[in-house]
């Protein structure tokens, strides 16, 4: 029961649902019991007839019989219109809480959960609830009315004989209650773990296949979802081998209670002058004991489904069981667009290193500074702790002379643009993907930032110029292009604070070119941290740091850099050789 108290919680404005449905399913299930009393009434009628209107009482208890069982079948609809109600309702709020508690979470979040395995286990287990509440919630009620109501009946017609029916019937239930309650919930979490670690290593797979292809890799070299698959079929194999005896025990069990009945009831009848009702209280009983041995059964399927309900909760409990970041009750305001990092350490969660170490710099207002070192060495993770994407262990980042913390959050997102590698373009029309859900931004607000981005080209080759949708009808954009697509979206933004992961990196010349032009527009005049990848995009910043583990290993400009004749220099060096460098024969014409 606590399983479907959780639910209410989904259960917004219609909380009475859940129990309508219970209740009404109950009645039904009573309903159904009763035209058994009125078949035994008729058999006992018709083999010893009780008065001279026997007839008129027969056909009085057919009439009855036949009204009981169709109100119950008409009541049941209704309950399972009711519970299929509750099941949308909770399936929809179940989606939507989710999604508002996600939303609020972290930025540093979906760093570490990918947008297919949140949408795998909202989806998933969102619909294993739906289906629960929809068939089941209305067999639940059953389940309890239907077996208390049969055991009543079972003694008070004849106790002997409902205890010779019961004994078979509560071993084979007891093997199988014992079976299903040490591995049922065992075997369901273990189910639910390698199911859903199937699912987001399909997720993977698919995403890899490109990659896979052009490396002429086989299947094979995704061992992770062959070993996902393997474990499944390998859990639930031995999962099915393990039901094999009880199984076969509990199907014998149920379906011989009549060696033991039939055996009590002739002995019965040896002992007795008054046979006739002894032989209509057995024919009760062979109608009654499937109805029960039935029932039980059903309560143990809906005693599994309750459990798959409850794990499908915990799943989507543990999905949003993450601490948004704290918003000052008395938000400071920036003043200017300085950033300044003092003495910042940051570990990610789980991790044993720090990520970055007692890091201390101040990019001025206005000026720009480039992030540069070996890979791994902490240079996302330091522009991502700008805009707040986790909250720093050790020391503070502030803006504008504000601790991030005390930020109004949505100040400092107006506040700063940031523009990622892996850029994402919505299914949706061109301008509308770049004024990004501001309807105060015009046609010629977008087509003046486009212009600034480099995007002229692109908007003319479209068929619709701006009111293209992007992604459909073979409307794609090159990497490059989406990217200056990004920018114009940060230029239109305006902000003056510009957090960038330096994009160039893998572009062809012509595209590199228009996106450094752009780069140029975004950043003019406006504080700008920068990771650089590339070495020549940072020959004329302001002041260049260079991270390695975590630290700050030296800073200065170009020059002043080269003139240590350390790390950078190294790097320098590298780069030069790097460009300089030409593949197979032409190499040798150089
Ligand atoms: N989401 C994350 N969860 C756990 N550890 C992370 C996460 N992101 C980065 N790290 C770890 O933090 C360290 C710094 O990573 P970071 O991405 O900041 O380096 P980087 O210098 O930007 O590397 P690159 O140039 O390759 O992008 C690395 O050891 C990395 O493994």
């Amino acid at each position: 029961m606590s399983t479907l108290t959780r639910f209410q919680k989904y259960m917004v404005g219609r909380k009475y649902l859940l129990p309508a449905s219970l209740v009404i399913s109950a009645i039904s299930s009573l309903l159904g019991i009763i035209p058994l009393i009125f078949i035994w009434l008729i058999i006992r009628e018709f083999l010893n007839p009780t008065s001279e209107t026997s007839q008129t009482l027969i056909s009085t208890y057919a009439w009855w019989a036949a009204f009981t069982a169709v109100a119950g079948i008409a009541i049941y609809f209704l309950a399972l219109c009711i519970s299929h109600l509750a099941a949308f309702r909770v399936e929809v709020e179940m989606r939507k809480q989710s999604m508002e508690k996600i939303v609020s979470f972290p930025l540093g979040f979906f760093d570490n959960n990918t947008c297919g395995r949140i949408r795998k286990i909202i989806d998933d287990n969102a619909s294993t609830t739906h289906m629960f509440l929809a068939h089941q919630l209305p067999d639940l009620a059953g389940s309890i009315v239907v077996p208390v109501i049969s055991l009543i009946l079972i003694f008070i017609f004849d106790w002997r004989l409902g205890l010779a029916c019961l004994v078979p019937l509560v071993i084979a239930f007891g093997l199988m209650s014992f079976a299903m309650g040490v591995r049922g919930r065992y075997f369901l979490k273990m189910y639910m773990d390698s199911l859903e670690e199937m699912n987001t290593e399909a997720v993977e797979y698919v995403r890899g296949i490109p990659v896979v292809k052009v490396f002429q890799q086989t299947v094979y070299s995704f061992k992770n979802f062959q070993k996902s698959i393997m474990n499944y079929k390998e859990m639930v194999s031995k999962h099915a081998i393990s039901w094999e005896n009880p199984m076969t025990a509990y199907i014998v069990g149920i379906h011989s209670f009549a060696f033991i009945l039939i055996p009590v009831a002739i002995l019965m009848i040896g002992n007795s002058a008054n046979y006739g009702t002894i032989i209509v209280n057995l024919l009760f009983y062979i109608l009654l004991t499937p109805v029960f041995a039935q029932s039980i059964m059903r309560s143990m399927y809906i005693r599994h489904a309750m459990h798959e309900a409850e794990e499908a909760i915990n799943r989507i409990d543990e999905l949003t069981n993450v601490q948004p970041l704290p918003v000052s009750s008395s938000p400071k305001p920036l003043q200017g667009n300085e950033i300044r990092f003092e003495n910042v350490s940051f570990r990610y969660p789980g991790n044993t290193e720090k990520a970055i170490d007692n890091i201390s710099f101040t990019v001025p207002e206005g000026k720009t500074f480039a992030l540069v070192g070996p890979s791994g060495s902490g240079k996302t993770t330091i522009a991502r702790l700008v805009p707040r994407f986790w909250d720093v262990d050790e020391g503070k980042v502030f803006i504008g002379g504000s601790d991030v913390k005390e930020i109004n959050p949505k100040e400092l997102m107006q506040n700063i643009s940031f523009v990622f590698q892996n850029t994402h373009l919505f299914k949706v029309s061109l301008f509308d993907n770049i004024r990004y859900g501001n309807p105060d931004v015009t046609h010629e607000m977008v087509e003046s930032a486009l212009e600034k981005a480099q995007c002229r080209e692109i908007i003319d080759r479209l068929p619709q110029g701006l009111d293209t949708k992007i992604g459909t009808e073979g409307t794609y954009l090159s990497g490059g292009e989406q990217q200056r697509i990004v920018l114009a979206r940060a230029m239109l933004k305006d902000a003056p604070i510009v957090v960038l992961d330096e994009a160039t990196a893998f572009t062809d010349p012509e595209n590199e070119h228009l996106i450094l032009e752009a780069l140029g527009k975004l950043t003019e005049g406006r504080t700008v941290l920068m990771i650089a990848h590339r070495l020549t995009s940072v020959v004329d910043v302001d002041t260049i740091l260079v991270i390695e583990n975590g630290k700050i290993a030296e800073q200065g400009n170009h020059q002043e850099l080269l003139g240590m004749n350390g790390i950078y220099t190294k790097m320098w060096n590298e780069y030069q050789r790097s460009v300089q460098w030409t593949i197979g024969r032409e190499a040798a014409h150089v």
